[in-house]
């Protein structure tokens, strides 16, 4: 089947502030639509940083710098008359701590629905249900939506954090190593997720876990030094990839 392209990154480079030598370097990379992409590669590499130039969260920081384009949809969202805040709202993020907001359950998954404006309850109500059906949360929490988040369970406040992202309709998910801070269970449970979710959002997932990749992944990019190494389908990547240095690493060699 031929894939549609969401976001096309090219010839992209990026400077952290007071850096003379960039933290990527000349990427080009496609991500496909209503698919799971993973960035692996060793410690360092720089895919947490090319994650968040997906939604330029770099531009939290003064000084940090980008070169080249990443086209969403067509639309160069490098480009200085971007809105940041409709940016992230098509492009979300999840972290790799599980990081609720002190406030309910429903609070939580209404965040980001109220700051766009909506206040009609019924609204509210049907969109957080929604979003807490999408992030396999729902059974769980549907009887104490009024208690604290505080008070879930490591991998409940991760699916929390995930319908969180979901309400407010994103086309783009973006997760740094989402499970390593949680369990066994709850990590399959949320790889689960990540694949079921690929209907609804595009996804591209940061992990340290190569079973991981391989499991939730259908295109994988290794990268090393700052540098895109190689990019196919996941299964080539892991069984027959075509640079020594892909092999080395996907079969422990390195790392
Ligand atoms: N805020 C920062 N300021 C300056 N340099 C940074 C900053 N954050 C990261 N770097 C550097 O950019 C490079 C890429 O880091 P990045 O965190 O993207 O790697 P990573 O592949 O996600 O690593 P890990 O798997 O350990 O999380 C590293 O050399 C790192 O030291």
């Amino acid at each position: 089947m031929e894939e549609k392209v969401k976001i096309q990154v090219n010839n992209f480079s990026f400077y952290y502030a007071g850096a003379d030598k960039p933290a990527l370097k000349n990427i080009n990379l496609p991500v496909y639509k209503n698919r799971v992409t993973a960035l692996i590669g060793p410690s360092g590499c720089g895919k947490t940083t090319l994650l968040r130039s997906f939604n330029r969260m770099h531009d939290l920081y003064h000084g940090n710098r980008y070169e080249g384009e990443i086209l969403l949809d067509g639309q160069n969202i490098l480009s200085d008359d971007i809105d940041l805040i409709d940016l992230r709202s098509r492009v979300g993020m999840v972290f790799q701590k599980p990081t609720p907001f002190p406030m309910s359950i429903f609070d939580n998954v209404a965040y980001g629905l109220r700051l766009r404006g909506i206040k009609d309850r019924s609204e509210l109500e049907g969109r957080v249900e929604k979003a807490l059906k999408q992030a396999a949360l729902w059974d769980e929490v549907k009887d104490r939506l009024k208690d604290s988040a505080s008070g879930l369970s490591g991998g409940q406040q991760q699916r929390l954090v995930i319908a969180r992202a979901l309400a407010v309709e994103p086309e783009v998910l973006l997760f740094d190593e989402p499970t390593s801070a949680l369990d066994p269970i709850s990590t399959s449970k949320i790889e689960e997720l990540v694949v079921s979710l690929k209907d609804t959002v595009t996804i591209i997932i940061v992990t340290h876990n190569m079973q991981q990749a391989a499991r939730v992944s259908d295109y994988t990019a290794f990268m090393y030094l700052g540098e895109l190494i190689e990019f196919d389908k996941t299964d080539i990547i892991f069984t027959s990839p075509k640079k020594k240095l892909t092999e080395d690493y996907v079969s422990g060699r390195f790392g």
